[in-house]
């Protein structure tokens, strides 16, 4: 629910784990901030609350929500934002399907989500829940570019306490397959945009008969906007998958496709589609149709072809075709439920799976729950190589050793839906075989390809103050640490030799051009991992899917974790956005706090954006308390580290609400010891004391709490009141905090 009093600082409802950790973490944070006089408000961009204030007509008035997430559209484009974003859903259909049921399940008179709209009034509800699919919330409040970076404390902590990590064997039979051509690499072409160019665009698909069709009637191209176009073959991506099956069998390793189906929500579950079809291979050719017609969506995945095959007259016939196919093992994202890499199009998802896979040595887990080898398949080629070339070096050199290894941060190129990531207004799957072109305003035809029906089209941009903007902060960054910087972009990439020729101009410009190396991807993996490896830092300077790819990578193989960065996003007008750490929701983690009630997501990307965001509201409102707690915020850090009070994975240890007692401890001792802020050190005095007295009957409520079954009350959609209660179990604590 929204606040009406004028907030200071916003923090974000989410979803799953770290609205979970939330439910600990925000209360203690309002009281603190209430002490120096900050008003914390919220806002919910959480999947259920986005699902419910799409549809106010369809609800009563005590359940309708207002559109915060259009509310922070708004306020990030404005020099007052000052937004703590914590990672949502972004959903994929069956993930949007389990939601709209739950709501309704609860009461909320939602419309189904159409699978196949066929009237003008379902088509317009499937338009409304597809604004809800996917990545829906980053594009629309990163209205800056992004500094990803692990803090100096943090990265300290880990190379003195390296996690665990798998070891590489020189004949690892790990691999990264992609396709040789037709990819989206080989076809990509751009442009940047002059003035006599600029105006309203359109897309247009041209039939074999000439008759033309119009794709996209209204796309925007200001002067300065790096314009592409580039499309992948059908025919050959079914090709290459299966012939991707076929090798891994011939192997003997297990199939895995790692994809970004909720980020790329129009390209990617296309494309996982088409590998599930390979997959199935005759049984789709012969039952196909059939299993369309019960509502089977290979894009949906595996599981909802499955399901729609059991409400099938001949079901038992067709599971066994399946099951009779001649398949190598693939890769499973839960061995005991016998749930497939290929079930859900949003269970792997290639930023946090391929580094998952490299951090274990190359391993993944088959049908039965053996750690094995496996055929990482990644069709398209523009950015697969930084893990083939990754894989390759661990085979070399073996794994990464965090106790030695250097710091790669990040800046990337994101604000105003650079590049790929916005890309999905733009994405179309050929109707039919024929051209695809996009007409400028002046008439002049900037890009055309010949597609065959079915071919994935795409175009993107990249808008020229955003670009400047990044260079910018690139320049900032190498100045400010003196650290090697590389701008990770391949010259034989139609859309980075647009950027190259921006890039270069720029950094002689500000005469930096010799602190500065631009690398292909792959050349670039293999530069900073031998960096790294001597224990140096680098600065990966890198477009938007680059810079997703690689704040997961490198923070996993450095700390063990992407939840432990520092992610700051300045708005380009003049705002700030501090997203925590650079990893996701963690739905795993939810299952085992409802199994066993421990929870063991690291807030640490929550403590290090709480304390950005409060020092930056003393920087740019002059408030000096504000200051004071974002100094003591960063002190009680320091403090987690120190004292390793981080949460532990197994149940009966300490976990996330642990991780707050202590954070609350430290907070509130820095604060009481403090001298620039007399008040606030006399406030937080006494509440320092009771924190330390309380330790053991604290510890001991948080700790009773452990090891049976918790309900929440739902699962996008939660009850407050026994999240609250599941999350705040220690009255001694709540009670000092109150
Ligand atoms: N910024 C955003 O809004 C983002 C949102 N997402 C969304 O998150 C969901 C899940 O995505 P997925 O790709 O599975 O990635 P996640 O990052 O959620 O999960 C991968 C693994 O990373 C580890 N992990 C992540 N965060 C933490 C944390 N704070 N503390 C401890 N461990 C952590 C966990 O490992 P282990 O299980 O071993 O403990 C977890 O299973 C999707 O809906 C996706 O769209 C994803 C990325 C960013
Ligand atoms: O928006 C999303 O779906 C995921 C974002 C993400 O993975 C990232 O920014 O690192
Ligand atoms: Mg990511």
């Amino acid at each position: 629910m929204t606040d009406t009093s004028k907030p200071d600082v916003l923090y974000t409802i989410v979803d799953e784990a770290p609205e979970l950790a939330t439910a600990s973490l925000l209360p203690i944070v309002r009281a603190f901030a209430a002490a120096a006089d900050l008003n914390v408000g919220t806002k919910d961009i959480s999947l259920a609350g986005r699902i419910i204030s799409t549809f106010p007509e369809s609800l009563t008035d005590e359940q309708r929500q207002s559109d915060d997430l259009a509310d922070l559209g708004v306020l990030v484009k404005t020099p007052d934002a000052n937004v703590i974003k914590l990672p949502n859903i972004s959903a994929s259909v069956p993930q949007l399907v389990a939601a709209i049921e739950e709501l309704q399940a609860k009461g909320y008179a939602l419309p189904d989500y159409p699978e196949a709209p066929a009237t003008d009034e379902e088509k317009a509800i499937r338009a409304r829940y597809d604004s809800i699919k996917g990545s829906a919330v980053n594009p629309v409040l990163r209205e800056g570019n992004s500094d990803r970076r692990a803090a100096k404390a943090v990265k300290n902590y880990a190379q003195n306490n390296p996690h665990s990590m798998g070891t590489w064997a020189s004949d690892s039979k790990t691999k990264v397959s992609s396709m040789a051509g037709n990819d989206f690499y080989a076809n990509e072409v751009s442009a940047t945009i002059t003035a006599a160019q600029a105006g309203d665009a359109k897309i247009e698909f041209v039939g074999k008969d000439g008759a033309v069709s119009v794709l996209k009637d209204v796309w925007p191209l200001e002067e300065g906007t790096v314009a592409d176009a580039t499309f992948m073959s059908a025919k050959s991506l079914a090709s290459f998958l299966a012939e991707a099956i076929e090798d891994t069998k011939a192997d003997g390793t297990m199939f895995s496709l790692h994809m970004k189906a909720t980020m790329m929500k129009v390209s990617d579950p296309i494309i996982f589609g088409h590998a599930v079809v390979a997959w199935l291979g005759p049984v789709w050719d012969k039952h196909g149709e059939a299993i369309k017609a019960a509502g089977g969506s290979p894009n949906s995945g595996l599981g909802d072809v499955l399901a729609a095959i059991d409400s099938m007259d001949n079901a038992a016939e067709i599971k066994a075709e399946i099951a009779a196919l001649d398949r190598p093992s693939m890769y499973m994202v839960d061995s005991d439920k016998g749930i497939t890499n290929l079930h859900v199009p949003s269970d792997v998802i290639i930023d946090a799976s391929m580094p998952a896979v490299i951090r274990a040595g190359g391993k993944g887990w088959d049908e039965a729950g053996n750690k094995g080898d496996t055929n990482c398949v990644i069709p398209d080629r523009s950015y697969s190589t930084i893990y083939d070339e990754a894989i390759n070096f661990f085979k070399a050199n073996g794994a990464l050793n965090p106790s030695t290894a250097g710091a790669v941060a990040n800046v990337g190129l994101m604000a105003q839906k650079a590049e790929e990531y916005g890309s999905h207004p733009t994405t179309f799957e050929a109707p039919a075989d024929g051209t695809i072109r996009v007409v400028l305003a002046n008439g002049e035809t900037l890009h055309s390809h010949d597609v065959e029906g079915g071919d994935i089209w795409r175009s993107c941009t990249a808008k020229a103050a955003p670009i400047q903007n990044w260079i910018e902060l690139a320049m900032d960054r190498q100045r400010l640490t003196g650290s090697e910087a590389i701008f990770w972009l391949d010259e034989n990439r139609g859309h980075d030799a647009q950027l190259i020729a921006i890039v270069k101009p720029a950094l002689e410009a500000a005469g930096v051009a010799d602190k500065f190396q631009i690398l292909a991807p792959r050349e670039a993996t293999a530069q900073t991992l031998k960096t790294i490896t001597a224990g140096d830092d680098s600065i990966a300077i890198s477009g938007n899917v680059l810079r997703d790819y690689l704040t997961d990578l490198y923070p996993i193989l450095e700390l063990g974790t992407s939840a432990k960065m520092l992610s700051i996003v300045k708005l380009m007008k003049g705002g700030g956005l501090f997203e925590t750490g650079a990893g996701g929701s963690a739905p795993k983690h939810v299952q085992q706090l409802a199994e066993e009630n421990h929870l063991r997501w690291d807030s640490m990307g929550e403590f290090c954006a709480l304390g950005e965001s409060f020092n930056f509201l003393a920087d740019s409102k002059g408030n000096a308390k504000a200051g004071v707690l974002g100094r003591a915020a960063e002190e009680a850090t320091q403090g987690i580290l120190d004292n390793n009070k981080s949460p532990s994975r197994k149940v009966g240890e300490p976990d996330n609400r642990d991780s707050h007692y202590w954070f609350a401890r430290y907070w509130a001792d820095a604060l009481s010891k403090q001298t620039d802020d007399v008040e606030l050190a006399n406030h937080f005095g006494p509440i320092a004391e009771a924190l330390i007295a309380g330790e053991e009957k604290i510890v001991a409520e948080l700790a009773a709490a452990q090891g049976k079954p918790a309900d929440l009350g739902g699962y996008f959609k939660t009850d407050p009141e026994k999240t609250a209660a599941v999350m705040r179990p220690s009255a001694t604590f709540n009670e000092i905090i109150g």
